[in-house]
């Protein structure tokens, strides 16, 4: 389960041994994360394991105490705006608007601020998108915490940004609000957007994240490929080590190991049952193998 995290020419986004202490108490410690284009990647981690400190150095918002951050090859720290164009971000929920000015004018001004071109179309097209055009035209500071949170995101997708950074972007959402977002974000990955987002809810991005990152106590302790390009079996099998000794020779086995008194197998499944079978062994079960995130973060934060 664990990826290498390599420093990649083709990342949107990486960190590099990110470290920041806040005076000799260490909040982050030695982090290095690589994000494709088009990758979406979830932070978990207990409360204050370095979640939030992740997500503003990132941004530029905080500066670290070692290690860089690099936004398409540029250093976000030393770069200014050449590094921050590619970026949109919701990093203080809820996003700071003009309260006694409507949300469509709030996006006017930060369309002019990052030199949108044919900006209205834009601004109706992420409103729509955000279910947000019924109040477009109504001051912010009457607007309920999940429409100010919804603006916030369409803030920062409205530049069509190649690096989309979100901290619990769902926080405050009603369940539909919530399932507009993850939308919305997986959207945003299919387009070519890298997507870092934290969240404490797991079950709700497993279905899109690539990748889970897993801190504690400010450092990666874990990083989880999610969305296997082929399905995975569990197959309850007699002598399972041996059987799964034997089941690597087969050239329709692409995977084999075990998990417990389980065999986990990812390959043509049908054969490897005729195979074992055929050989002697005794097949008491085979089922789809779900991979469920959140057991997985459980045990891994437990026996940090
Ligand atoms: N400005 C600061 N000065 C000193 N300590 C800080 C500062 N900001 C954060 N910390 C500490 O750093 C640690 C990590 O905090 P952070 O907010 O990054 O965690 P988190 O994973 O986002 O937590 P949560 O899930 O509760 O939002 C915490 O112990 C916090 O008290």
């Amino acid at each position: 389960m664990r990826n290498a995290v390599r420093a990649s020419e083709e990342a949107s986004l990486e960190a590099i041994d990110l470290t920041k202490h806040y005076g000799r108490r260490p909040v982050l410690e030695g982090v290095h994360l690589a994000l494709r284009p088009g990758e979406v990647y979830a932070l978990a981690g207990p409360n204050g394991s370095g979640k939030t400190t992740l997500i503003r150095l990132v941004t530029g918002l905080a500066y670290p105490t070692r290690g860089k951050v690099l936004m398409l090859g540029q250093n976000i720290h030393e770069e200014g705006y050449r590094a921050r164009r590619y970026l949109g971000a919701v990093v203080e929920a809820p996003a700071a608007f003009y309260g006694y000015l409507t949300g469509r004018v709030n996006l006017e001004r930060l369309a002019w601020l990052s030199g949108l071109r044919n900006p209205h179309r834009r601004i109706r097209e992420v409103l729509a998108r955000l279910e947000l055009l019924s109040v477009a035209d109504r001051p912010v500071g009457s607007y309920s915490l999940g429409q100010r949170q919804r603006l916030g995101l369409a803030a920062a997708i409205l530049a069509e940004p190649k690096v989309l950074v979100l901290d619990e972007p769902t926080s405050g959402l009603d369940p539909l609000g919530i399932q507009l977002v993850h939308e919305i974000l997986a959207e945003q990955a299919a387009a070519g957007t890298a997507v870092l987002l934290s969240t404490h809810h797991l079950r709700e991005v497993s279905g899109y994240a690539h990748r889970v990152g897993i801190l504690g106590g400010g450092r990666l302790l874990d990083e989880v490929r999610l969305a296997p390009d082929a399905p995975r079996y569990r197959l309850r099998v007699s002598e399972a080590s041996r059987a799964a000794a034997y089941l690597e020779t087969f050239p329709g086995v692409r995977e084999v190991r075990l998990r417990g008194e389980w065999l986990i197998l990812e390959g043509e499944v049908e054969e490897a049952v005729k195979v074992l079978v055929r050989d002697g062994y005794r097949v008491h079960e085979v089922t789809r193998d779900y991979f469920d995130l959140y057991e997985y973060y459980r045990e891994r934060v437990q026996h940090a």
